[in-house]
């Protein structure tokens, strides 16, 4: 398993180039699963979570065509045609890899009429249950059965069929699963209290370009008149939010200053509301952002994780990393997630001081971390540890970079190219 060593202490100054969003691109792939036509994303990361999702398309028929690197952009160019879905199951295996495998559920349904999908099972940071995706299909006239560990759905004669589904809880995923149901389905649907991130939207607006009739995208209701089918399209994927927040981060906590482009400042607005009074500055360039922090230490300032429009939890371990060398105290609150501090214990391997109370972690800053060998447990959880390593004195050792590669492509060129010191350090062990 790969390592990534940090000999922190340097501010990086320098420019980054943001990916398109994982979290946008992936929900986009499975989409390619609605028509025989081709679907071509542009802007795509290049990530494991990509290759993952690839992977498993290719097993239901998909034909996938890359065209190689776009000019002058991090992200490549993919062409997906599922003429013949030539299988409907989505097996174990693959599933247990990446969660987000659950979004061929809708699609297939919705096309084929049928899929047969595993249960992704827990994670690190919480149990994340999908029975919001399976109701909201059932609403729909599913019929839904779990056998040996797989979701087994199979739509009414005639097709799924419009529905209003009201979420007890805010869902991206189940939100992106039901969303491209509908646009297949007899009817309306109407999806109230639905996810509003930046990736739903980026998900409906490429349903709209492929046929689909979709009222009130960017707001919390959906109303998706069906269509009897949707046609190819071609779409960039929005800039990565976590990736730009992650980055914009790293000038904070090492005290430089970062262009970091090809994304958008009103992407990261509640990173911003959070940070700009912590003392970090941002302004909007050509393409980008730039953000450093110029003026000493930062203040401490609580942070309570919210679905978008608020602070988002995908950048709640980043955060807390950068108010471990705050000054004064910061309350974290996670309300997404039930277990998704995992990285505050290897913080304090660093010298943080944290103290973790249910849901709600007190950091009180001190004036440095030093670094220390970690462990990263989950995606987010590994970045904050890179964070916490690029201003900490000494040596940082993150194991199990895997997570990182996930979500991150090219983190530590990208960095060192900006004047950290940070290498990976290759292994073939497993
Ligand atoms: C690939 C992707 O886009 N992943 C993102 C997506 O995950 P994901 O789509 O899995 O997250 P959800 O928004 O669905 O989860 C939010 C909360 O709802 C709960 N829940 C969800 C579905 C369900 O059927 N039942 C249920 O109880 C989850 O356990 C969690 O507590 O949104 C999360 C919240 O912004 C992000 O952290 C993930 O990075
Ligand atoms: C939790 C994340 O991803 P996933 O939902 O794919 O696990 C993430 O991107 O931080």
């Amino acid at each position: 398993m790969d390592k990534i060593r940090i000999r922190g202490g340097k501010p990086l100054n320098g420019s980054i180039t943001v990916g398109g969003a994982k979290n946008a691109a992936l929900p986009l792939m499975t989409a390619a699963l609605l028509t025989d036509e081709t679907l071509t994303l542009t802007n795509l990361p290049i990530l494991a979570d990509i290759n993952t999702l690839c992977n498993l398309l290719l097993q239901h028929g998909v034909a996938i065509h890359l065209a190689g690197a776009e000019k002058d952009c991090a992200g490549r160019e993919i062409a997906f045609t599922a003429r013949d879905v030539t299988n409907t199951t989505a097996p174990y295996d693959l599933v247990r890899k990446m969660r987000a495998s659950v979004l061929v559920l809708g699609p297939l349904v919705a096309r084929c009429g049928e899929a047969k999908v595993s249960l992704p099972g827990g994670c690190a940071i919480g149990a994340r249950p999908v029975d919001l995706h399976i109701r909201g299909l059932e609403a729909m006239g599913a019929d839904i059965r779990i056998e040996g560990g797989y979701v087994v759905a199979k739509a009414p004669p005639g097709g799924l069929r419009g529905a209003e589904f009201v979420f007890p809880k805010v869902s991206v995923g189940a939100t992106e699963n039901l969303l491209m149901a509908a646009t297949l389905a007899k009817g309306t649907t109407v999806l109230v209290n639905a996810a509003r991130e930046p990736e739903v939207t980026d998900l409906a607006e490429c349903l709209v370009k492929m046929g689909a009739r979709i009222g009130g995208i960017g707001t919390d209701r959906l109303t998706i008149e069906g269509v009897d089918r949707l046609h190819g399209a071609r779409h960039s994927i929005v800039p990565d939010r976590i990736e730009t927040g992650t980055y914009a981060m790293a000038a904070a906590i090492t005290g430089g200053q970062l262009d970091i482009l090809n994304t958008r400042l009103d992407l990261i607005k509640a990173a911003v509301k959070s940070l700009a009074p912590a003392g970090v500055s941002f302004t909007e360039i050509d393409n980008g952002i730039r953000v450093s922090r110029t003026n000493g230490r930062l203040q401490g300032i609580d942070v309570m994780t919210e679905p978008f429009p608020g602070f988002p939890t995908d950048l709640q371990a980043q955060m807390m990393a950068v108010m471990c060398t705050a000054s004064g105290a910061a309350m974290i609150t996670e309300t997404i997630f039930e277990n998704r501090f995992m990285h505050a214990p290897e913080l304090m391997r660093m010298g943080a001081r944290i103290t973790v109370h249910g849901s709600s972690a007190l950091v009180r800053g001190v004036e440095r971390l030093t670094g220390a060998p970690v462990m990263a447990t989950d995606l987010r959880a590994s970045v904050s540890l890179v964070l916490a390593g690029l201003a900490a004195e000494g040596e940082t050792v993150v194991n199990r970079v895997y997570h990182l590669d996930r979500g991150y492509e090219r983190l530590e060129d990208k960095l060192s190219a900006c004047g950290a010191d940070i290498e990976r350090i290759r292994s073939e062990e497993e």
